[in-house]
């Protein structure tokens, strides 16, 4: 044997040696927790490992021995929504997985779930949130700790009524165009109804984020005028490669078109960036009221801060650029796709569903009657109640995150379940929220059927009836605990808005095609819901088959 075949099969021989020595030494780990535990080869942080499984997956369940692919399915991205709860009826509610790469815990587990909820200092935010959320700098979602304390303190607020009352208008103006766009097409189709609620949320978010007003366009992003916007909005699209792959290697010559883009975007958000908060700084000098967008009132409650610096004790309290930066990219994530995901199933879902829609537009003639246009936020919004259980069941059956993840630092025992848990340091905790918000055990037998009147304590609630809490941990859609989701009541808002616009003006049904009865139609919607595939979240994967016809009411 030559000496470079020598090297490659040691080389080789050491890898599979060390590889075996960890899933040896993580099974013995995982194993003390007194769970179900599965042992896999695979590495689920290998980088290669994470861009191929999800594709590859259909390939592999279909060629690997069934207790190969079961010890993998856990890392294909969405897993739990395909499958619903049936791997967690089999193999338990809890179910570690142990791999070269460490220790994964995924439970459906209420109990489990509202106590990893609730102890944030034992169990924050893992690793790989922070490569995939934290490039362009550490921020609200990404940090742990003290410096989560400091993160919450300053970003949190900039959420507030005045940003609801923002959104409100915008998301009334941005849908009022759509509903005009859709009933001046032929007959009212259209098959661009997912764009174009995503062109509102992204309208939405420009214009309460940055200040930025644009009209409704068909393709969601046309050049909003701004290059940080264009910029954070390309790198949203790609954020896996865009977290992995290094952006000079994206923009090497023979790159395709779409990497060099992804690219270019990544290397040139930190600058725009940087640019922008210099122009915001500008306008801001000698006021002592920001111009009421959120980035304008970070940068103020950041700067604030920064004069106390020193004043407050050791610990620094303000928020560094790179942190803006981050806090600014996490808000565009976390704002754009989460609403418009949920608006695009709750329109597929209504156009299945006649009956639910009859529902809503009860309320929504009572609560905005007359010929204006103008709502005001602070008087409709709380009546608008059933349209708000229309969210609240759309995110419970296709919620935009399937699970939400965790880690621990230090070894933990869970003492608030049946037995105790102990947790090896480092594990990987993924809460299956679907599983939990889908579970019969939690939401009665008909906890698979889309039901929003389940949200009031009577099945005919008079307009403007509260609507119930569900029990602990039931319904964490926007999360639970001191972690719960800063942006669940302007996402309500948008969400609200946005309803009550279309359906105060139009009814919806599917288009049916040749020789198909409206029940067809229906079903063949309801299949385009359940084959919904994660992306960064919940998404329907082939959008164009959601054709509408949109009729005046
Ligand atoms: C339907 C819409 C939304 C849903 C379903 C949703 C869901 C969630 C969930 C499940 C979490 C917890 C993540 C975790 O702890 O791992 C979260 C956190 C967060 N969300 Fe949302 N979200 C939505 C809209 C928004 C909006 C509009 C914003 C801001 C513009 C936002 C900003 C955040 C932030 C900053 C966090 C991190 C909170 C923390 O760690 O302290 N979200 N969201």
């Amino acid at each position: 044997m030559g000496l470079y075949a020598t090297i490659f099969w040691v080389a080789i021989g050491t890898w599979l040696a060390s590889s075996a020595y960890c899933l040896v030494r993580n099974y013995r780990l995982a194993r003390k927790s007194g769970l179900t535990v599965l042992a896999s080869p695979f590495n689920h942080r290998n980088g290669l490992f994470m861009i191929f499984v999800t594709p590859l997956a259909p390939f592999l369940k279909r060629w690997l021995p069934r207790y190969l692919y079961e010890g993998m399915q856990f890392t294909v991205h969405g897993w739990e929504f395909a499958d619903n709860t049936e791997f967690h009826e089999r193999l338990g509610w809890s179910v570690m997985r142990a791999s070269p790469g460490g220790v994964t815990l995924w439970t459906g587990e209420l109990d489990l779930a509202v106590e990893l909820m609730a102890r944030t200092k034992d169990f924050g935010q893992g690793d790989l949130t922070g490569v995939f959320m934290g490039f362009f700098g550490e921020n609200l979602v990404t940090s742990n700790g003290e410096a989560w304390v400091r993160h919450r303190r300053i970003v949190a607020p900039t959420l507030n009524e005045r940003i609801s009352n923002l959104v409100w208008t915008e998301a009334l103006d941005q849908s009022r165009q759509m509903v005009e766009y859709a009933l001046d097409q032929p007959g009212g189709i259209t098959d661009n109804v997912i764009d174009g609620v995503c062109s509102i949320a992204f309208n939405v978010l420009g214009f309460m984020g940055y200040g930025l007003k644009k009209p409704w366009t068909v393709v969601p992003g046309q050049d909003s005028g701004m290059a940080y916007f264009d910029a954070v909005q390309t790198v949203t699209k790609g954020l896996v490669p865009a977290a992995i792959v290094p952006h000079w290697i994206m923009r090497l010559p023979f790159m395709p078109a779409a990497s060099k883009k992804l690219g270019r975007a990544v290397k040139n958000v930190p600058p725009f960036t940087a640019d922008m908060l210099e122009r915001e700084r500008v306008l801001l000098k000698g006021k002592t009221d920001s111009r009421g967008n959120l980035m304008s009132m970070l940068v103020q409650l950041s700067d604030q801060e920064k004069q106390l610096d020193g004043k407050q004790g050791e610990v620094r309290q303000y928020l560094s650029e790179s942190e803006i930066t981050g806090n600014l990219f996490m808000f565009t994530v976390g704002g754009y796709d989460t609403t418009s995901s949920v608006l695009s199933f709750a329109i597929t879902v209504l156009a299945c569903y006649p009956e639910w829609q009859d529902w809503i537009i009860e309320e929504i003639d009572q609560v905005l009657s007359g010929d204006g246009e103008e709502f005001d936020y602070a008087s409709t919004f709380p009546r608008l109640t059933r349209c708000l259980a229309i969210m609240y069941e759309t995110v419970r059956i296709y919620p935009p995150f399937a699970h939400i993840s965790r880690q621990n630092p230090a070894a933990v025992t869970l003492t608030s379940g049946p037995r105790p848990v102990y947790i090896p340091a480092k594990t990987e905790i993924f809460i299956n929220s679907y599983a939990i918000q889908t579970d019969p055990r939690n939401w009665g037998p008909d906890a698979r059927v889309y039901r929003p009147a389940r949200f009031f304590s009577s099945g005919r609630p008079p307009i403007g009836e509260k609507l119930i809490h569900p029990p602990k941990g039931t319904f964490m859609a926007w999360a639970a605990g001191p972690r719960v989701c800063p942006g669940q009541k302007m996402s309500q808002v948008e969400f609200v808005g946005v309803i009550a616009t279309l359906f105060r003006k139009c009814r919806l049904e599917p288009v049916r095609e040749p020789g198909e009865t409206m029940k067809q139609a229906r079903s063949r919607f309801e299949e385009l819901l359940r084959d919904a595939q994660p992306v960064v979240t919940l998404t329907i994967k082939d959008p164009k088959k959601v054709v509408l016809k949109w009729t005046r009411r």
